[in-house]
């Protein structure tokens, strides 16, 4: 194996820690930056442009002016103070640092792997007595995978556990690349049918589907999570489809339902961008236990969350 690349950049837009879901024991949860699909639904619109990004809240601004001369390419309005052309922005954070308020922020800074490790390690102990460990996320952590790679490798050089989030729309030379590394790989399937999955989430996914196959047969552990989203695939029928396809994944043995929310609409409003869920109301609790009887008939273990 090629030695490991600890200076490897890569763009970084959260670490959370102590988290007991998305893979076993306590973990740490690393966000990459950059994701190619667009789900209606997605909680972290912040994720999917891969370069750092201004929020801008509106009711902390106190309209001192500060940020104006800051800016390099005169990307904030004087007349219409905490208007940000995004066109226009290079992502340079000036403004944001200027901000005595906190009214602008930058999401995503770009960090080594040696810096993201020496922010995981704080955690390490409770890895040892849990058997947790690390679990990339996104956006779509396969968007920047060269310094997953390097990540995964780096943690399992530490003995810990590695986990990832993805919906594996990529090559299969990166999957090929990337998911051995992998210990627990939580793959999610929103569609099968390709129409409903390219009207909501903006790509096909054949891909997608194929990729899963080729997931399974390299990671040592799979289980495919799906959001369940209402009036994309909330259906006993659309369930039934992915469980289908997940029975027969080589080593799949188990579901993860996870119902819509909208706790990710107000940093739609920050981006400056309209939520393209609307007003739909979150997935009821009692709409997914049917649901999960829907799995178990098909011989698969099933869980509420994840
Ligand atoms: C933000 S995604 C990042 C990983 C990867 N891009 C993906 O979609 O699998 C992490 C998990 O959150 C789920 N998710 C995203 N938005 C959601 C929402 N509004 N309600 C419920 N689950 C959601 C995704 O389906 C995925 O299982
Ligand atoms: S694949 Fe994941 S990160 Fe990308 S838009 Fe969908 S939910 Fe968001």
């Amino acid at each position: 194996m090629a030695p490991i690349n600890y200076d490897q950049e890569g763009v970084v837009f959260d670490i959370q820690r102590y988290s007991i879901h998305d893979g076993p024991g306590v973990r740490t949860i690393v966000f990459l930056k950059g994701c190619p699909l667009r789900c209606r639904w997605c909680s972290n619109p912040e994720s999917q442009d891969p370069k750092p990004e201004l929020f801008y809240k509106d009711s902390s601004c106190i309209h001192c002016g500060k940020c104006l001369p800051v800016c390099p390419v005169a990307a904030l309005s004087q007349d219409n103070p905490g208007f940000v052309d995004r066109d226009k922005c290079i992502r340079c954070g000036a403004c944001a640092e200027a901000c005595p308020t906190d009214a602008l922020t930058r999401s995503g800074k770009v960090m080594t792997v040696n810096q993201v490790l020496q922010e995981v390690r704080k955690d390490a102990t409770h890895y040892r007595r849990s058997g947790g460990g690390i679990t990339l996320s996104g956006g779509e952590p396969l968007m920047q995978s060269d310094f997953a790679r390097e990540l995964l490798k780096a943690c399992h050089e530490q003995g810990w556990n590695t986990a990832m989030e993805t919906t594996g729309f990529t090559t299969p030379e990166i999957i090929a690349d990337v998911m051995p590394h992998v210990d627990h790989a939580l793959l999610d399937i929103k569609a099968i049918d390709p129409a409903v999955h390219m009207a909501n989430t903006g790509v096909d996914n054949r891909i997608i589907l194929e990729n899963a196959i080729r997931t399974a047969m390299t990671s040592k552990s799979v289980v495919v999570r799906v959001p369940v989203v209402p009036g994309v695939n909330d259906t006993e029928q659309a369930i039934s489809d992915i469980g289908n396809f997940a029975k027969m994944l080589p080593g799949v043995e188990t579901v993860h339902l996870l119902g819509y929310h909208s706790y990710g609409e107000n940093k739609y409003g920050l981006l400056n961008r309209a939520y393209p869920m609307g007003d739909t109301p979150d997935l009821p609790k009692d709409a997914l236990p049917p649901l999960k009887k829907v799995i178990e008939s098909l011989g698969l273990n099933c869980m509420i969350g994840g």
